[in-house]
C-alpha cells in the first residue's frame, strides 16, 4: 500500500464549474474529437447529449467536469455527442481524422486474448495468462495516452488488467524518477488518472534512465519478478495480463532498455508508435519469438509536443501535485527530526574494488548497485526528493519497494535536525531513505 499521495485525492471536481460566462457548445460527429488545452485558467466541461470518452473513460451524461490549468485532452465521441466547455481555453479544436479506430481494434484482439485466458485451465501457465503488451515509441508519441485507452476499454469490461510505469521522466502513477505497477479495477478518472493506493512503487532517484542503467535495469527485473509472483496466486489478474507505458528514449542504450522490458516481462504484444524505423527494427529483433506480436500504430495528430523545459516543469507540478494534490487540497505535514533518527542512503557510484585487487590493466568501476550512506549535513539533501524504503537493512535497499516519498525543507547542522514534508502525519514507515538526484525548489513553484 503506498504512503499518501494523491490517492488522498478526491474524485474529480465535478459541479465545480467556474461560471466564466464564456459557455460554448461544440457539435461533434461521430468518430471525431474536440482537443483542448487548458489555458491558466481551470476549464468545466459537461457532455450535453449523445455519448463522448476521455482517453478510453466515459464522461458522465450531464455531469460538469473540472480541468486543472494546462491539461491537454481530447473529447472523443464513437456516435456523435455535443458538448459544452465553460472558460477560456488555450486551444480548442475538432478533427475527424483521428487513429481511435485501430486503437480499439487492438483493444478487441486484447480482449478475446483475455477471454481465452481465462477460460483455460489455471493451471497451465501458459495459456492462462493474458496479453502483456508493451507500448513503445518516441517522446511525444502519444503512448500514455494509448495506455489510458488500453487499461480505461478493459477496465469497462470487467478486467482487471496491470498497469506497469517503466517511464522515469514523467511518472504517471506517483511522482517521476520511479518506476510503478498498479492493478486498473475501474476506468481511469479523466482528471485524476491512475490511482496510486494500491501501487507498487520502486524508486530510481533520476528522471532520465541514463543516469544509472543497471540500477534502472535492477528495479526493473525486481518489479516484474514481484508481479510475476502475484499473477500466480491470481488467475483473474492473470487473465487480465499487462499494459506497460515505456519512455520514449529509443536510440542506443534506451534501445536496449526497451528489449529488456520486453524480455524482462514477456510481453506478448509489442506496440509501436509512430515510427517505422523502430517497428522494423524490433520485428526483426523479435522475428525468432513466435509468441511476441510487433504491431505498428500511427500516432494521433492531437498529441502535443513538449519541450525539455515544458517536462521539467510537468515533473515538478507532479511532485507538487503528490505532496498538495491535483487542486491543492491536500496538506502535506512538517515534520522535523534529529539527525539520529533517520538514515539516508544513495545507490550507486564509488569504487568497486581497489585497483590493486583487480586484474592488471583493468580500471577500477564504480559499482552502479553500491549503497552508499549520505551525511546529513550533505548540502544536496537540501529540497531533495527522499523515498521511504520498505528495506530492513541497507543492502536490501536495491531490492525493496518503497511506501512514498518525503520532501527535505531545512537541514539545520548546528542543531543536528531536518525538517521534511511527508502527505500523512505520524512517524515514518521506515527509518531508511533513498536519495537520488530528484530535487524540488517549492518555494519556486508556489508562485506558480
Ligand atoms: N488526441 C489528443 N488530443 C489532445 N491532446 C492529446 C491527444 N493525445 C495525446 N494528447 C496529449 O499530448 C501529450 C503527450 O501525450 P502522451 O503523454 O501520451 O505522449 P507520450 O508519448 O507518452 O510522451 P512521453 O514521451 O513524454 O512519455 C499529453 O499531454 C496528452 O494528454
Amino acid at each position: 500500500m503506498a504512503y499518501g499521495g494523491p490517492s488522498m485525492n478526491p474524485p474529480a471536481m465535478s459541479g465545480a464549474v467556474p461560471g466564466s460566462g464564456n459557455i460554448k457548445q461544440v457539435k461533434l460527429e461521430r468518430e471525431s474529437e474536440l482537443r483542448i488545452e487548458v489555458s491558466e485558467e481551470p476549464l468545466s466541461l459537461r457532455v450535453v447529449n449523445g455519448t463522448a470518452e476521455i482517453f478510453g473513460s466515459e464522461l458522465p451524461p450531464g455531469n460538469s467536469l473540472t480541468f486543472p490549468p494546462h491539461l491537454k485532452f481530447a473529447v472523443f465521441t464513437w456516435y456523435g455527442a455535443t458538448i459544452e466547455i465553460d472558460g477560456v481555453t488555450e486551444t480548442d479544436y475538432t478533427a475527424d481524422e483521428t487513429p481511435m479506430v485501430s486503437y480499439i481494434n487492438v483493444h478487441a484482439i486484447l480482449d478475446a486474448r483475455r477471454r481465452l485466458a481465462k477460460a483455460s485451465s489455471s493451471d497451465d501457465p501458459e495459456s492462462s495468462q493474458g496479453p502483456r503488451v508493451i507500448v513503445v515509441g518516441p517522446t511525444d508519441s502519444g503512448k500514455s495516452t494509448l495506455t489510458k485507452m488500453l487499461l480505461s476499454w478493459a477496465a469497462k469490461q470487467g478486467w482487471k488488467p496491470t498497469f506497469v510505469d517503466l517511464d522515469v521522466g514523467q511518472g504517471s502513477i506517483t511522482i517521476p524518477g520511479s518506476i510503478a505497477a498498479t492493478p486498473i479495477e475501474m476506468p481511469l478518472d479523466p482528471v485524476e488518472g491512475f490511482p496510486l493506493d494500491m501501487a507498487l512503487v520502486y524508486y530510481y532517484g533520476h528522471a532520465a534512465p541514463g543516469n544509472n542503467v543497471e540500477l534502472y535495469k535492477a528495479l526493473v527485473k525486481e518489479l516484474a519478478q514481484v508481479l510475476e509472483r502475484q499473477f500466480v496466486g491470481n488467475p483473474e489478474s492473470r487473465a487480465a495480463g499487462m499494459v506497460i507505458n515505456t519512455m520514449g528514449w529509443i536510440d542506443g542504450v534506451g534501445y536496449e532498455l526497451l528489449l529488456h522490458a520486453i524480455d524482462t516481462f514477456n510481453a506478448s504484444v509489442v506496440l509501436v508508435l509512430g515510427q517505422e524505423k523502430l517497428f522494423s527494427m524490433l520485428k526483426d529483433v523479435l522475428k525468432s519469438k513466435s509468441n511476441v506480436d510487433v504491431v505498428k500504430l500511427h500516432k494521433s495528430g492531437g498529441v502535443v509536443a513538449r519541450t525539455s523545459k515544458v517536462r521539467q516543469r510537468a515533473r515538478n507540478y507532479r511532485i507538487h501535485e503528490y505532496f498538495y494534490g491535483l487542486s491543492k487540497e491536500l496538506s502535506p505535514y512538517a515534520n522535523t527530526t534529529s539527525f539520529n533518527d533517520l538514515q539516508v542512503f544513495r545507490i550507486g557510484g564509488g569504487p568497486q574494488a581497489p585497483k590493486s585487487a583487480l586484474p592488471i590493466g583493468s580500471d577500477p568501476v564504480s559499482n552502479p548497485l553500491r549503497v552508499t550512506p549520505v551525511n546529513m549535513d550533505d548540502r544536496d539533501l537540501l529540497h531533495s526528493v527522499l523515498a521511504v524504503s520498505y528495506a530492513e537493512e541497507p543492502d536490501q535497499i536495491v531490492s525493496s519497494n518503497v511506501s512514498g516519498f518525503v520532501y527535505v525543507t531545512e537541514v539545520d547542522v548546528a542543531r543536528k535536525k531536518i525538517t521534511f514534508l511527508a502527505p500523512s502525519p505520524g512517524i515514518l514507515p521506515s527509518k531508511i531513505l533513498v536519495a537520488g538526484s530528484l530535487s524540488w525548489l517549492e518555494s519556486l513553484e508556489a508562485r506558480r
